[in-house]
């Protein structure tokens, strides 16, 4: 179910960073359709190669994303294996990481652009959870710009990665460090991966998107991350009460009293209407 993809077809340009076990570069593809050659912007995402156990997990992740299609759900063009380098080749998106981009633009992104990106979130987690897809790595650095959207009025546009190597096989010292991103019940039994997990998942990433893309429990080493979840500890509320509220609910230690992915839109569309919006973003009640 995936394209197979000719080392010598692929250009590394320069890195973006890394994540778990992977290294992620820009890159370009060139490949002869039709006697025309043609090349794509790329995101390639390497395996590194003191990992290599990990490939299958490895390209399950990209897999999930390829054998589902959803306008809100990254493209992934194919994978290339080539003697111990193993590559994921995805869609480049135009704008990048939401966490870098929610820092570098800080206080300047409105409240309503924030309620607008995290509705996609859940409109596409609604479709994973009607297909009974779990993602399992809900995070606002998984959350891709592909439109930044401007006061004129457009809005922005988000496009879902693929969830990368799954807990099980990453080891419990990466699972203690997603704290607070990793549901509870996943910290004991990682296996007992469910939908419920993308729930409070999502709670913690409209918490991140809320504040600008700080990191929750940032500088906390794994430990103390998991004391905060053996205290029952709850994130910092934002000051807005039916936010902190939905945030709060998104993040039950309960897993069963979390909200369906239908409830979670329907608080959004009442959040997106309230008038702490107008009131946050003057300009939004033009719109
Ligand atoms: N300047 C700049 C610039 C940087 C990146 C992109 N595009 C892009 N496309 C993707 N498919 C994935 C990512 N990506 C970036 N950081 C991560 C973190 C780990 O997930 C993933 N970036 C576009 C412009």
């Amino acid at each position: 179910q995936f394209q197979m993809i000719k080392h010598e077809d692929l250009q590394l340009k320069e890195s973006l960073g890394q994540g778990s076990f992977t290294r992620i570069f820009k890159g370009s593809m060139t490949d002869i359709r039709d006697g025309e050659k043609h090349v794509t912007d790329v995101l390639l995402k390497l395996l590194d190669e003191s990992h290599n156990k990990c490939w299958e997990s490895f390209f399950n992740a990209a897999s999930l994303m390829s054998q589902i299609s959803h306008k809100h759900l990254l493209l992934v063009y194919g994978i290339s294996v080539h003697r111990y380098q193993n590559i994921v080749v995805q869609e480049l998106v135009k704008c990048g990481a939401l966490d870098l981009y929610l820092r570098k633009r800080g206080r300047s992104v409105p409240v309503s652009w924030k309620l607008d990106v995290a509705k996609q979130l859940a409109c596409v987690l609604n479709f994973l959870e009607e297909k009974n897809i779990v993602h399992g790595n809900i995070c606002a650095k998984n959350v891709l710009l592909a439109r930044e959207g401007d006061s004129s009025g457009t809005s922005p546009f988000i496009k879902l990665s693929d969830p990368g190597i799954g807990l099980t096989v990453l080891g419990r010292e990466v699972l203690l460090d997603r704290i607070p991103w990793v549901a509870p019940e996943l910290v004991e039994a990682p296996e007992s991966l469910e939908l419920g997990c993308d729930k409070w998942s999502f709670g913690t990433t409209l918490w991140e998107i809320y504040n600008g893309g700080k990191a929750p429990l940032q500088g906390q080493d794994p430990q103390q991350k998991l004391q905060f979840y053996k205290n029952l500890e709850q994130l910092p509320p934002p000051e807005w009460p039916e936010l902190a509220d939905l945030i709060g609910r998104c993040m039950d230690y309960e897993p069963a009293l979390r909200p369906s992915c239908r409830g979670i839109i329907r608080q959004l569309n009442s959040l997106i209407a309230s008038d702490y919006v107008l009131l946050c973003d003057p300009q939004a009640s033009t719109a």
